[in-house]
């Protein structure tokens, strides 16, 4: 039996698999002071972590010395210090590939959202501002046809590809350090995707190459009249260069579901900008996947503490 701390709330039947073989304590740190306290108190016995959305430094390591695993409830891995937790032989697992097609159609959604306009106009009826006909200003703009350039071409850049090509009729065209063998889509240098795309979509993992890649530069080579759509981490993108980017008409409008800082602070400019659709990091919440990966995750955990090789290790 192992200690096992759980830093985020798990759905009962996957806590119920881990306290059925481990000893087990749950304080989620950003609940406050009190739950904070609760989670340092536990890292020095802790063996498994599992949990998300909280940053586990090297200072954080250096308090949980009996630390085997990590097995954290997402894809990315941007909160977690890879290089330390190879050197201290601690393994970590995520949940790649469970979340990839809800991700890809909550992307599809911002870009369908900002190119249509459907916050705004679904506002104009809800605010009873819908008197007659709407005109020309509160026209959308079509999506078909158009050229979506994909920034990170991995699981989830190419599950939006294969909706836009297969379903919307779109050219798809992608910047990724390697090329994908795929027939609807075009592997092409991170400028050239820039200034052909009428819409740009990241799904781009945070590291150190992609920590705020699109600044003032990228955005000024984007079309004229350019959408711009993050699904993938808020920090690859220079917020007041997007910001800038909008303000002076340069782009058209942007859709978020990532950003800088999480939540979205109150005084944030993205917050209330009009071009701006902004989501609360969506990108997996539904309840069919956000079920499938508790469980992957507490599957990995629980190989990883019987001492067998888990499901989806990341590093380690
Ligand atoms: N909004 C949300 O709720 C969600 C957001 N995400 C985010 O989406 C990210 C992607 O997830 P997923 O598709 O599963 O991950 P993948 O690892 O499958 O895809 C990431 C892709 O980005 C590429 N990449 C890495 N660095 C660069 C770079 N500098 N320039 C261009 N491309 C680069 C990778 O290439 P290579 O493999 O060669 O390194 C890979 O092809 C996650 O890391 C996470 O941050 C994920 C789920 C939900
Ligand atoms: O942002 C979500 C993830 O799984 O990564």
């Amino acid at each position: 039996m192992s200690k096992v701390l759980v830093f985020r709330e798990l759905p009962r039947d996957q806590l119920a698999r881990i306290q059925a073989q481990h000893d087990v304590l749950i304080a989620n740190p950003r609940k406050g002071p009190g739950q904070k306290a609760a989670f340092d108190a536990a890292l020095p016995a802790a063996e498994g972590l599992i949990g998300s959305s909280y940053a586990i430094t090297p200072a954080l390591l250096d308090q949980a010395p009996r630390l085997k695993v990590i097995s954290t409830i997402s894809v990315g891995v941007d909160n977690y210090p890879i290089a330390e937790l190879r050197q201290r032989g601690i393994t970590l697992c995520h949940t790649p590939g469970v979340l990839t097609e809800t991700t890809a159609d909550t992307v599809f959604a911002l870009i369908m959202a900002a190119s249509r306009r459907i916050v705004e106009l679904a506002n104009h009826v809800r605010e009873g501002r819908w008197d007659r006909n709407i005109g020309e200003d509160l026209f959308g703009w079509d999506v078909h046809g158009k050229t979506l350039g994909i920034l990170g071409f991995g699981r989830i850049g190419q599950a939006v590809a294969r909706r836009a090509a297969l379903g919307f009729g779109m050219r798809v065209i992608y910047h990724n350090p390697r090329p994908v063998d795929l027939p609807y889509a075009v592997h092409r240098p991170l400028d050239a995707v820039l200034a052909e795309s009428d819409i740009v979509a990241a799904t781009l993992p945070l590291n150190d190459k992609t920590r705020g890649l699109m600044g003032v530069r990228e955005f000024e080579l984007m079309k004229q009249g350019a959408i711009f759509v993050n699904g993938g981490r808020g920090a690859t993108v220079q917020e007041p260069a997007l910001l800038a980017a909008l303000d002076s008409g340069h782009l058209r409008a942007a859709a978020l579901d990532v950003f800088a800082t999480e939540p979205l602070p109150l005084d944030s400019p993205l917050r209330q900008h009009p071009r701006v659709t902004a989501l609360p990091h969506i990108g997996s919440a539904t309840y069919e996947t956000r079920q499938a990966m508790a469980e992957l995750a507490t599957t990995n955990l629980l190989q990883a503490l019987a001492g067998e090789r888990p499901s989806a290790v990341y590093a380690g």
